[in-house]
C-alpha cells in the first residue's frame, strides 16, 4: 500500500515534470520564432519600445538610427492626415522610404492586447494591402509603420489633391477597382480571424509606384475602438460611405464593406466626391444622384467627362456591379468574392466565347 502511495507521487512529480519542462521548451520556441521575425528595441529616454517585423525591407536596418530617425520626424515630413492622426515620410535612403503613422492616443490606456492585433497585421502580406512594417509603442503615442506609396490616394488623384496629378484612364481605372476589390477580398475571406475593414473609402485605398491599389488602414478601426472591445459598435466609418444598415444597427459587417466598395466604383466611374457640393445644395450624394441617373435611363449622363472616349461595354458592366454593391438590402449584395469575379470577367470574357456579361452578372448575383 505504502509502496503503490510512492510510486503514485513519483509519477504525479514526474507529469508536472514534464509539464512544466515542454511550457519552458514551448516558451522559449516561441520567442525564438518571435526573434526570427521581429526587432525589438526599447527607447530609454521616452520609455517607448520599437519593433519591426523582418523582411526584404527592414532586415537591413540599424534599429538604433531608424529609431532615431523615426524620433526626429517633424511637420516638415507631414505627407497627410486624418482622423486618427498624421501621417510622416521617413525616407532611410534614397531608395527606402516609410510612410509612418502617429496615432493621437499612447499606450497607457491600452493592453497587451492592442501590440497583438498590431503583429497580426504585420502578418497580412497580399499585394494589394500596404503592408505594416512595425510599431512605435509609448505612453503619449503610437506610430504604425507603413510601406511608403509613392502615388498617394486614390481619394488625392481622383479629386485633385495629388501633388503629382495623374491623369487617370479607364484602363488604370479598372485596375485600381480589381486590385482594390482582391484586397478587401483577402480580408475578408483569406485571413483568420477574417477581418471587417469598415472604413473603405477612397482615400483609404492607395497607389504604388505601378498605380496598383493598395488597401490601407485594415484593422484600424477596431484598434482605435474605445477599450478595443471588438464589440462593433464604435461608429467607425465615414459619411458618405457608410450602408444603410449601419446607422439603425450600428455593426460594422462584410456587407458593410461592400455597399462603400460600390461608392469607390462610382467615384471612379464619376469621378465625384460621394458628398460633394453640387450633391449637398440639392440635398442628396452621390450614391443617390447616380441611382437616379440610371432609373432616368441616362447613365452615361453620371460617367466622368474626362475619360472619354471610354469602351462602354466595360464601363456599363462596372457601373452595373457598383449598383449591386449599392443595394440598400445587405442580403441582395454581392460577397466580395463575387464582386472580384464579375470585374474579372469584364477582361477576360473577350477570350471567352459564347458568354456574355448580361449573362455573368446575374448568375453571379445569385450566388
Ligand atoms: N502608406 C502610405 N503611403 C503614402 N501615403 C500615405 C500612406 N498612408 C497614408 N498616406 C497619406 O496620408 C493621408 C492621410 O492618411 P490617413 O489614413 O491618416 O487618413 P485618411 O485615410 O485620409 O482619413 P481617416 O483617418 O479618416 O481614415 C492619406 O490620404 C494619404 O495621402
Amino acid at each position: 500500500m505504502g509502496n503503490s502511495k510512492a510510486l503514485l507521487g513519483f509519477y504525479i512529480t514526474i507529469a508536472c515534470l514534464a509539464f512544466i519542462a515542454s511550457k519552458i521548451i514551448m516558451s522559449i520556441l516561441l520567442y525564438k520564432r518571435w526573434k526570427r521575425k521581429h526587432t525589438s528595441i526599447q527607447d530609454i529616454d521616452s520609455g517607448g519600445k520599437m519593433v519591426m517585423f523582418r523582411s526584404t525591407m527592414t532586415n537591413f536596418l540599424r534599429s538604433d538610427s531608424f529609431l532615431k530617425k523615426t524620433m526626429k520626424l517633424s511637420n516638415k515630413d507631414i505627407i497627410g492626415s486624418g482622423g486618427y492622426g498624421t501621417v510622416y515620410k521617413l525616407s532611410v535612403n534614397d531608395s527606402i522610404s516609410f510612410a509612418v503613422k502617429r496615432l493621437n492616443r499612447g499606450s497607457a490606456d491600452r493592453d497587451r492586447s492592442f501590440e497583438r492585433e498590431l503583429e497580426a497585421m504585420g502578418d497580412i502580406k497580399h499585394r494589394n494591402i500596404v503592408t505594416l512594417h512595425g510599431y512605435y509603442t509609448s505612453p503619449h503615442y503610437n506610430l504604425l509603420i507603413y510601406e511608403l506609396m509613392p502615388n498617394g490616394s486614390l481619394d488625392a488623384v481622383l479629386h485633385g489633391k495629388s501633388k503629382n496629378k495623374v491623369k487617370l484612364d479607364w484602363p488604370s481605372r479598372y485596375k485600381i477597382a480589381v486590385g482594390a476589390a482582391r484586397g478587401i477580398l483577402y480580408l475578408h475571406q483569406d485571413c483568420i480571424p477574417h477581418i471587417i475593414h469598415r472604413d473603405i473609402k477612397s482615400s483609404n485605398i492607395l497607389l504604388d509606384g505601378n498605380m496598383e491599389a493598395r488597401v490601407s488602414d485594415f484593422g484600424l478601426a477596431a484598434l482605435m475602438e474605445p477599450e478595443n472591445t471588438h464589440v462593433s459598435t464604435f461608429v467607425a466609418g465615414t459619411f458618405g460611405y457608410l450602408a444603410p444598415e449601419y446607422f439603425d444597427t450600428g455593426k460594422a459587417t462584410a456587407k458593410g464593406d461592400v455597399y462603400s466598395f460600390g461608392v469607390v466604383l462610382l467615384e471612379l466611374l464619376t469621378g465625384r466626391k460621394p458628398m460633394g457640393e453640387e450633391f449637398l445644395e440639392e440635398g442628396t450624394k452621390l450614391v443617390t444622384w447616380v441611382q437616379g441617373v440610371v432609373q432616368e435611363k441616362r447613365p452615361e449622363h453620371a460617367l466622368d467627362s474626362s475619360l472619354d472616349p471610354y469602351p462602354a461595354n466595360e464601363v456599363n458592366q462596372v457601373l452595373s456591379i457598383a449598383l449591386l454593391c449599392l443595394e440598400p438590402e445587405p442580403s441582395k449584395r454581392p460577397t466580395m468574392a463575387t464582386v472580384v469575379k464579375m470585374l474579372e470577367h469584364i477582361k477576360s470574357e473577350k477570350h471567352v466565347s459564347g458568354s456574355s456579361s448580361a449573362d455573368i452578372l446575374p448568375k453571379l448575383c445569385t450566388e
